[in-house]
């Protein structure tokens, strides 16, 4: 380990250049109530996330073995202090620009007063709300004002701290109820919380309020750059099988965000959409008028065998990792009947590292694997994973490439037909 000086002076070398283009640009050092650093060009938010990975490094080094794990251990109370801030919106009851006592936001938000300023000045500890040293009133950070503003990041932090983090406290009886391989998403953690033997979207199904909550976050969650669809482009050569009467068949496909995407980034190939009857039924109306043609809807069961003609490749988007192995590669078997050699299957899914991750934008993987595992009894996946799950489902299929562009959060996994 290198000492606490160079480490601190590695710090002080990234701070200095961020603050040196905040200066030649007139922007305000960032502070908790203004979150100037959004305004950095690409090349300094790399920047911007390795001085927070080193500083991180050196917090959790100067805390030391017992008050680090302690910390770690102790973070169900800021997301309790934070769930109590979400579920009683806490956020709203303070004006955006101005202050409110302990009693006005108690009145306003229908939580006890003394409740109010203790669960406010938890979530203080996070930079969550400020609170005037003299009078005692509160006003907003960048943080809880977001709160207040971005419905958006409101609904993710809800989603996070009222829904799936309560749910994950069934986690470990899930395996002691059936067996620690548990696969059916029927009996996730999620489930069991909500004393339900639906899976997770068949239970949403019945509650539209955080059925809406989930979609709102998950579109947040997925909002930046790295998610950009862009990068899907640059993953696979699209032009190489961009020709007259080439066919992508999208599994899963929901209302074709993606077909819909790559149909206006190549000229020939035909989209055809595969879903559930109740998806299917909805998502032609939903399609832009210049796509009918390119992009058609078809029901079909990912856990029914596939009986068209083969096609030039097929697309998996955010499907695997919501199905435990056992799940993942029947619906890779059910493939099997349309494909021919040349024909491709295209995985498009975050790729874990095989080892673990300490940088805190790298530890977002074992996050989400968590999330699977509490959600659907599923799991994100390392490329051998993939790999291994590819061969058990058939040992024609074979990896050609795992592409991650620059920047992107997400991997496409090429993978051929060998017969
Ligand atoms: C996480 S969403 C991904 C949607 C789309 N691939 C995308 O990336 O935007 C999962 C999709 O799988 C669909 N789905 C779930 N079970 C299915 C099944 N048995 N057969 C076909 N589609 C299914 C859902 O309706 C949903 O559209």
């Amino acid at each position: 380990m290198p000492s606490l000086t160079s480490m601190a002076e590695s710090i002080l070398a990234r701070a200095k250049k961020l603050d040196a283009y905040l200066e030649a640009h007139n922007i305000a050092y960032p502070s908790f109530d203004d979150d100037t650093l959004g305004q950095l060009p690409d090349d300094l938010q790399d920047e911007r996330w390795a001085l927070a990975n080193d500083a991180s490094e050196l917090k959790q080094l100067s805390r030391g073995a017992t008050q680090n794990t302690l910390d770690y251990a102790m973070n169900w109370t800021d997301a309790l202090g934070l769930r109590v801030v979400y579920r009683y919106k806490l956020a709203n009851a303070v004006p955006l620009d101005g202050t409110a006592s302990y009693a006005e936001i108690a009145a306003t938000s229908g939580l006890k007063e003394d409740l109010c300023r203790r669960f406010i000045r938890l979530a203080m500890g996070s930079h969550i709300f400020i609170e005037d040293v003299e009078t005692q009133r509160v006003r907003h950070t960048a943080s809880s004002r977001l709160l207040a503003m971005d419905q958006g990041f409101s609904d993710a932090v809800g989603l996070e701290t009222d829904d799936l983090g309560p749910a994950s406290s069934k986690m470990i009886d899930v395996w002691a109820k059936y067996e620690q391989s548990v696969s059916e998403p029927d009996q996730s953690a999620y489930s069991m919380f909500n004393e339900t033997n639906k899976p997770i979207f068949a239970f949403l199904a019945s509650q539209p309020e955080r059925a809406r909550r989930f979609g709102s976050a998950m579109h947040h969650f997925t909002k930046g750059d790295s998610w950009d669809l862009r990068h899907m482009l640059a993953a696979f050569d699209w032009p190489s099988i961009d020709q007259p009467g080439a066919q992508v068949v999208d599994i899963g496909g929901g209302n074709g965000q993606i077909s819909q995407y790559l149909a206006r980034h190549t000229t020939h190939v035909h989209y055809l959409v595969q879903d559930l009857a109740h998806v299917v039924s909805q998502a032609p109306s939903l399609l832009p008028g210049d796509l009918k043609g390119r992009v058609e809807f078809v029901e079909h069961d990912f856990f029914a065998p596939q009986t068209m003609e083969p096609p030039t490749a097929f697309i998996l988007r955010y499907i695997l990792h919501n199905w435990a192995d056992k799940y993942a590669i029947r619906i890779l078997q059910n493939l099997i009947p349309a494909m021919r050699k040349g024909t491709k299957v295209l995985i498009y899914e975050y790729v874990l590292e095989d080892g673990p991750v300490t940088n805190l934008s790298g530890r977002f993987g074992f996050q989400m694997d968590a999330i699977m595992a509490t959600t659907f009894n599923a799991q994100e996946r390392t490329a051998a994973e993939y790999e291994r799950i590819l061969k058990e489902a058939d040992s024609r299929y074979v990896v050609e490439a795992v592409c991650r562009p620059k920047g992107s959060t997400m991997s496409i996994i090429h993978v051929g037909w060998t017969e």
